[in-house]
């Protein structure tokens, strides 16, 4: 049998091959892993645990926190606090960006996290995974402040996720392209198993919680509609959809075979201006898509220009094969 090379060895040889990366990102990235190994594990055994369910409080944006979320956040606090790689790390899960603790050497990168994503299927073993983005502090050895962290996507130095599916996997960029690990157990390595994973220009499939279509805006509607007429409409063909219901299994799916993956703005909530959080789910999927040749934006910008103005700022998502994202595109123009 032949074994690929680990993340470490993966990691090593893409700092030779592109020199003018910075190096320091590949312990930063073994560290984190070993946080998703542990919270994996636990996804895994939460059925044999008392880890299902609700927490019982609610996190900064009125969610219901799964007890899940909770220790999978720490997990990851514990993993990376200590390291002397961070200038400050901001969760899905926490108000304010963690502060290090004192006598830990302020590091030159800033790393933010939504730590279980999609856990509301947890409790029906259906796939999460954990999202994360990593930007360089404005000023490194120092704490970081909420404007620190406020940077465009386009200045992400990597991104990537785990999927706790019917495998581990991480799937990660650092702007050379994407590339995925499949997490062998019984090792504990990360394996390189899909090399340069690229989003296919056209697709068939398509992903959008349908239930919220009264509340879409017009090119939407438009769009959705022509993908339900199949055959018999102006596309003259059939569409299949799919919508898992967590982020990260639905554009792994779509890095994987091609797809569009929609939360698009609706009027259901009028303070919500989408679902999604712009700086722990659209950036680092806006980056890992594009990378691969596929295309994210609003419906009225591209994701990764995106000035942000707060950390848990949410915004509509589009992203996915790119013929499809710009025929939406296209629809909001006409508008
Ligand atoms: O409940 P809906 O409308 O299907 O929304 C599902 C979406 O919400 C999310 O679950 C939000 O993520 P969290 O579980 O991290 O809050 C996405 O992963 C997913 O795409
Ligand atoms: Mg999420
Ligand atoms: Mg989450």
């Amino acid at each position: 049998m032949h074994i690929g090379k680990t993340l470490t060895q993966f990691l090593l040889e893409e700092s030779r091959r592109h020199p003018e990366a910075t190096g320091d990102l590949a312990p930063l990235l073994n560290d984190l892993m070993v946080a998703c190994k542990y919270i994996g594990s636990l996804v895994n055994r939460a059925g044999l645990m008392d880890i299902r369910g609700a927490a019982g409080a609610e996190n900064v944006q009125g969610e219901q926190q799964q007890k899940l979320d909770v220790i999978s956040n720490e997990a990851i606090l514990q993993a990376m606090a200590w390291t002397g790689h961070l200038a400050g790390m901001a969760s899905e899960e926490m108000d304010d960006p963690y502060v290090l603790p004192q006598g830990v050497a302020r590091g030159k990168y800033l790393l933010l996290f939504d730590p279980l994503d999609g856990s509301s299927n947890i409790d029906v073993n259906i796939s999460v995974g954990t999202i994360f983005s990593i930007l360089e502090a404005p000023v490194a050895g120092r704490d970081a402040t909420v404007e620190d962290f406020l940077q465009p996507g386009t200045r992400q130095v990597c991104a990537g996720y785990t999927v706790y599916g019917s495998s581990t996997m991480l799937v990660y960029t650092r702007g050379f392209g994407v590339n995925g690990f499949t997490l062998d157990p019984n090792i504990g390595e990360f394996i390189h198993t899909h090399p340069d994973m690229r989003v296919p220009e056209d697709t068939k499939e398509y992903a959008i919680n349908a239930s919220n279509y009264r509340f879409w805006e017009a090119p939407v509607q438009r769009y959705i509609d022509e993908l339900n007429a199949g055959k018999s409409g102006l596309r003259e063909r059939d569409f299949n959809m799919r919508w898992v219901g967590s982020m990260v299994a639905d554009v792994h799916r779509i890095l994987n075979r091609g797809g569009v993956f929609m939360y698009p703005f609706d009027t259901k909530d009028p303070k919500k201006p989408g679902k999604l959080r712009l700086m722990y789910e659209a950036n680092p999927m806006a980056f890992l898509i594009e990378q691969a040749g596929g295309a994210a934006t609003t419906g009225r910008e591209r994701i990764l220009d995106i000035q942000p103005n707060a950390l848990h700022q949410r915004v509509p998502v589009i992203l996915g094969s790119r013929n499809e994202v710009d025929r939406v595109t296209t629809y909001y123009q006409e508008q």
